[in-house]
C-alpha cells in the first residue's frame, strides 16, 4: 500500500519546516483547480483519492467555495480529517462532515491573544472616535472643521461580551487594564475561575446594560442576524458595538441604520457580512472605526495558527484522531 495522501487547500507561508516534515508520513497534494466548478471537477474523477486529511486555510475558499453538503458528498471516501486553518469555521458545514464521518479541527487559543488585540484597539478607537480626525489629518486638515465630537473614557463603562470563548476572556483581562466593568453572556454560565470576575447576565441585560457591547461569538445558523433591529431597540443610546468575530453574526443594515439613528454612537469591525465588500453606509461614515479582518494578522500569531493545524494533520496520520475537534464533534 502507497502512502496516505494530504491535500493543501491554500498556502502555508510560515511553518515550512513542519509542513515539509510531514512528508515522510504522507504525500503532500494540491488541487490544480483555480475556481469550484474545476475543484469539484477534480473530486469527481477520482483525483483525490487516497487523501486521508485535508489543511485547508480561510482563503482557500476563493477557489474551493465554502466546504457545504455538495462539496463534501464529493470529497473522497477515504478523507476522514478536515484541519481548518483558523477558528472560526462557518465555512464548513460540519453536520455534512460528521453524516460522513469526517472530523473537524480549528484552531483554537492560538488565535486568542492577536484578536483581542484588534478588539480593545476597536474599543478604544469607537470610543475615542478617532477615525474621522486621522482622515482629516491626511487631508491636511488636523482635525478637521469643525473637529470631531470629544470622545470617552474606557474606564468605568460596562463592557458586555457576547460570547465568553478564548477571544472573550482574553479581552475581559484586557479591559480590567482600562478600568472597565465586564459582564458576558454565554450559552453556558462559566465557572468563577474561568469569568475572571465578569458578571453572567441574560442576553437582554447585556442588550440593556452595555456602554460597549462586543460580540466574539461563532456564526452558525443560530446567531446568523443575532444583533439586528429589534436588538438595537434595546441597547443605551450611545453604545458602541465592536465585532471581531464574523460579520454575518450582526445584521449591517440595521447596524447602518441604528449609526444614521445616533442610537449606535459608533462602531468598530474587523469583520463583515460580505467579504470583502464593505456596506457603503459604513464605508461613507468617517465616525466609525474599520479594519478589513486583521484579528490574526501577526506573524507570531499565523505561525503559531499553521502549527497548530499541522499539529492535527500529524495527528491524523500518526494516531487517526486529532488533538481537538469543534465543539459540535466533541460528543460524536
Ligand atoms: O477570522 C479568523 C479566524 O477565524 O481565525
Amino acid at each position: 500500500m502507497g502512502k496516505p495522501k494530504v491535500l493543501l487547500l491554500g498556502a502555508i507561508d510560515h511553518a515550512h519546516e513542519s509542513w515539509n516534515s510531514l512528508s515522510s508520513l504522507a504525500d503532500l497534494v494540491a488541487p490544480e483547480a483555480r475556481s469550484r466548478a474545476d475543484f469539484l471537477a477534480e473530486c469527481s474523477a477520482g483525483k483525490f483519492d487516497g487523501v486521508v486529511a485535508t489543511y485547508r486555510t480561510f482563503a482557500s475558499v476563493e477557489i474551493t467555495g465554502v466546504f457545504d453538503a455538495e462539496l463534501v458528498k464529493l470529497l473522497p471516501e477515504s478523507l476522514k480529517f478536515i484541519c481548518h486553518n483558523g477558528a472560526g469555521y462557518d465555512q464548513v458545514d460540519v453536520h455534512a462532515c460528521s453524516e460522513r464521518g469526517i472530523k473537524v479541527s480549528n484552531v483554537p487559543t492560538a488565535v486568542d491573544d492577536a484578536t483581542a488585540d484588534v478588539n480593545m484597539f476597536l474599543i478604544l478607537g469607537a470610543l475615542r472616535g478617532f477615525n474621522t480626525s486621522m482622515l482629516a489629518l491626511r487631508e491636511g486638515k488636523w482635525r478637521g472643521h469643525p473637529p470631531p465630537p470629544l470622545g470617552h473614557d474606557p474606564e468605568g463603562k460596562t463592557l458586555g461580551i457576547l460570547g465568553m470563548g478564548g477571544i472573550g476572556r482574553n479581552l475581559k483581562k484586557k479591559a480590567d487594564a482600562f478600568g472597565m466593568k465586564v459582564v458576558y453572556h454565554n450559552r453556558n454560565k462559566l465557572s468563577e475561575e474561568l469569568a475572571g470576575g465578569a458578571g453572567y447576565v441574560s442576553f437582554e441585560t447585556l442588550l440593556s446594560d452595555s456602554d460597549v457591547i462586543s460580540l466574539n461569538l461563532p456564526l452558525n445558523k443560530n446567531t446568523r442576524h443575532l444583533i439586528s433591529t429589534k436588538e438595537f431597540e434595546k441597547m443605551k443610546k450611545g453604545v458602541v458595538i465592536v465585532n471581531t468575530a464574523r460579520g454575518a453574526v450582526m445584521d449591517e443594515d440595521a447596524l447602518v441604520k441604528a449609526l444614521d439613528a445616533g442610537v449606535v454612537w459608533s462602531c468598530g469591525l474587523d469583520v463583515y457580512e460580505e467579504e470583502p465588500k464593505v456596506h457603503p453606509g459604513l464605508v461613507a461614515n468617517p465616525h466609525v472605526m474599520l479594519v478589513p479582518h486583521m484579528g490574526t494578522w501577526t506573524y507570531e500569531t499565523q505561525l503559531a495558527m499553521e502549527e497548530w493545524n499541522i499539529g492535527n494533520v500529524r495527528a491524523a496520520l500518526e494516531k487517526g484522531k486529532l488533538n481537538n475537534v469543534v465543539p459540535e464533534q466533541a460528543e460524536v
